[in-house]
């Protein structure tokens, strides 16, 4: 690292405990040893190196991909790494891969010794949301004991799962279920696509990638595919059976283990797309603090510096909501690991009890967490002004890279539609006795929500997490049940929620920024060690809180939970929270404890010595391995000597 530290002057204003911080941040002391070693461990290789990953050809990228995925393999048992630190090295490699599908899965022991490689195959061409629309077959044979597995039309082609296009040696396809004449719906089959000897495709099969996608670099290095079957066999054991069977004799047995099992699966996922969220805002937040830190335009005094950019309170009320952010989704990211793990007790105990709210629970906040990193990811890059725009600031890569989160794993306005209809089903129960748990439990207290009013009066009451908590809860509550009063006005209810969806689907973030919201007042009630640590997150807190009222007033002034003259306090209070973050924003995104290699980022590099390595960066860019480009001679040249022989007429 350069001796010479531009952000030291930033660093020293710090009021708290950075090695603590960076402890709360990790999780625990123990994650936060396996992250900075694992996250050193990647930098310091030569072969994890990604600084020309956005200038390389497809072909070239995906080849790197491929000797990335096979040396972290390697790496990986060599140093004998736990699951957990495997898991890290892999996502400080920070180049999507086929193996992140393939441990996804984990379904076979043979793919946890990379015999096998696998991929997840669910989505067609024509398809994709709408799981039950799917029409690859899977026609039992009871002459053979086999499946029939086929691609009756060209949108039943599978088309995007990652992994599949180039790599993968077999699949877990979704087909439908057909015996005898019957069709019994959509379910999962393993599928060898490739031969484990040469790696061409079996007989039958077609298979190959779908083309270049959003970006440089990003998301390319991954090999989403496409695949077609011509009626291809294999045997019925290789059915996934857990929900249902296929007897020898075709018979179809639906188990009594209840469809619901798979939400457990669901939750897991979601829950580590929630605290990758909370990852890749920090990121972008960490690279557009740190550059403010050091841009300065306008405001020099008698020839003095000019101002810092993050010194202007507009680009305060743009950054620092976004890394309240980032901690708010690490908490409640940190939470839903707890819920995953309740949720697997729970199943295990045959209580199935809550698990449509800790499913409606995920699809929400993977839905509102992801949409405002990838906006915020955007937002950041604008705050970094021109320089952001280029490839190395390492914020166009990080958004064409992420962008996809929102899409796949369940689009995230079907996913907030899906949450809305448990919600009003929540509110249709209320009067029956059953009682709303866990993050719906608010509901319970109907009446009084419905009443009360929020009490403040001075811009510091809205201080105080309980103000906010009710006025939060009011306003997600109240949003919902107006969604059931004008529901109950239709005589046909799938209509009106299609009709009145664009309320049912701000109600559902309402309830997700609730969620949000009140985990981290939760967080903020355990015992958190070091220097004023407690006290930025506090103030993180109200900023997340406060900044949401005040993006979203119109909610709470139209549902009368807050009065227009409360919102301008709660503004008034915002702009007195961003000058206590301001001293300490530096120091608070060097808590993520990300290397330089991970932010990729010249913009965003530790000791801020920005303009000196965009300079060589510019230099090291292929267009300038010479002076003259190639091109000039046939296509500059004779236009400016025609320019010439023209001036002379
Ligand atoms: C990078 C990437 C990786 C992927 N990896 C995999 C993989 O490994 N395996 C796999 O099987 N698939 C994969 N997918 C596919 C992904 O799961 C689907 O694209 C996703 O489920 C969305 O479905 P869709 O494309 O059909 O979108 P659509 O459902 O066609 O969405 C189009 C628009 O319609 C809207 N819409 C759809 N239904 C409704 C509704 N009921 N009400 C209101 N609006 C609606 C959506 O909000 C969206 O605006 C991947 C996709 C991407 C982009």
């Amino acid at each position: 690292m350069e001796a010479l530290d531009y952000h030291a002057e930033e660093r020293r204003k710090a009021e708290f405990d950075l090695e603590e911080m960076k402890i709360v941040w990790a999780g625990s002391r123990q994650n936060y040893e396996i992250s900075d070693r694992m996250a050193r461990l990647v930098a310091s290789d030569p072969v994890f190196r990604k600084d020309n990953r956005t200038m390389l050809s497809r072909k070239d990228l995906f080849k790197d991909t491929l000797r990335k995925a096979a040396h972290a393999w390697k790496r990986i048992i060599e140093l004998r790494l736990s699951e957990e630190e495997a898991h890290m090295l892999r996502s400080y490699v920070d180049q999507p891969a086929f193996t992140d599908l393939h441990w996804h899965e984990k379904w076979l022991p043979m793919a946890y010794k990379m015999q096998i490689i696998g991929c997840y195959a669910q989505t067609e061409l024509g398809h994709g949301s709408n799981v039950q629309g799917l029409e690859t077959t899977a026609t039992f044979d009871p002459q053979t004991d086999e499946f029939v597995i086929h691609s009756p039309t060209l949108t039943s082609s599978k088309w995007w799962p990652g992994g599949l296009g180039k790599v993968s040696t077999h699949a877990v396809v979704y087909a439908r279920l057909i015996t005898g004449a019957q069709d019994h719906g959509v379910h999962g089959f393993i599928v060898q696509l490739r031969s484990l000897d040469d790696h061409s495709p079996l007989p039958g099969i077609t298979v190959g990638d779908i083309g270049m996608k959003f970006g440089s670099g990003a998301y390319n290095s991954m090999d989403n595919g496409l695949l077609r079957f011509d009626h291809v066999r294999i045997p019925r054991n290789q059915m996934l059976m857990r929900v249902s069977q296929v007897t020898r004799e075709g018979k179809f047995v639906q188990s009594d283990v209840p469809r619901q099992l798979v939400y457990g699966t669901m939750v897991y996922v979601r829950q580590t797309i929630v605290s990758d969220a909370s990852c890749a805002l920090a990121r972008a937040v960490c690279i557009a603090t740190r550059y403010s830190a050091v841009r300065r335009q306008f405001g020099s005094q008698n020839g003095g510096p000019e101002t810092q950019v993050i010194d202007y309170k507009t680009q305060q009320s743009r950054l620092f909501p976004l890394l309240a952010s980032a901690y708010a989704f690490r908490f409640v990211g940190e939470w839903l690991k707890w819920l995953y793990a309740d949720v697997t007790q729970r199943l295990q105990a045959n209580d199935f009890s809550t698990l449509p709210e800790a499913h409606a629970c995920t699809a929400g906040l993977k839905s509102m967490t992801t949409s405002v990193t990838a906006d915020a990811i955007e937002e950041c890059r604008k705050l970094c002004g021109g320089h952001g725009y280029l490839s190395n600031s390492g914020l166009p890569e990080l958004f064409a890279v992420y962008i996809p989160t929102c899409t796949y794993e369940g689009d995230n306005v079907v996913l907030l539609l899906q949450v809305a209809r448990f919600l009003m089903k929540t509110v249709s129960q209320l009067g029956s006795g059953k009682k709303p748990v866990g993050t719906t439990a608010y509901m319970g207290r109907a009446e009084h929500l419905m009443q009360c009013r929020c009490e403040v009066e001075r811009a510091e009451d809205w201080l105080k997490p309980s103000v906010i908590l009710e006025a939060f809860e009011a306003r997600a509550f109240r949003m919902s049940i107006a969604c059931a009063k004008n529901l109950s006005k239709f005589s046909n209810p799938e209509g009106g929620f299609s009709e009145l969806s664009p309320d049912l689907l701000e109600a559902a973030i309402a309830h997700c920024q609730l969620i949000v919201f009140s985990k981290y007042i939760e967080k903020l009630q355990q015992d958190i060690p070091g220097k004023g640590v407690k006290r930025q997150l506090e103030i993180l807190c109200n900023v997340y809180a406060l900044h949401l009222l005040h993006k979203h007033l119109g909610d709470f002034v139209t549902t009368s939970c807050i009065t227009p003259k409360q919102g301008a306090l709660a503004n008034e209070q915002l702009r007195l929270l961003y000058s206590q973050v301001r001293p300490n924003a530096i120091t608070l995104v060097d808590a993520f404890n990300y290397t330089d290699h991970y932010l990729g980022s010249v913009l965003g590099c530790y000791n801020g010595n920005v303009y000196q390595r965009l300079y060589e960066e510019a230099w090291k860019d292929p267009l300038n391995d010479t002076v003259v480009p190639d091109g000039y001679l046939e296509y500059v040249r004779p236009i400016l000597k025609q320019h010439i022989r023209t001036a002379r007429l």
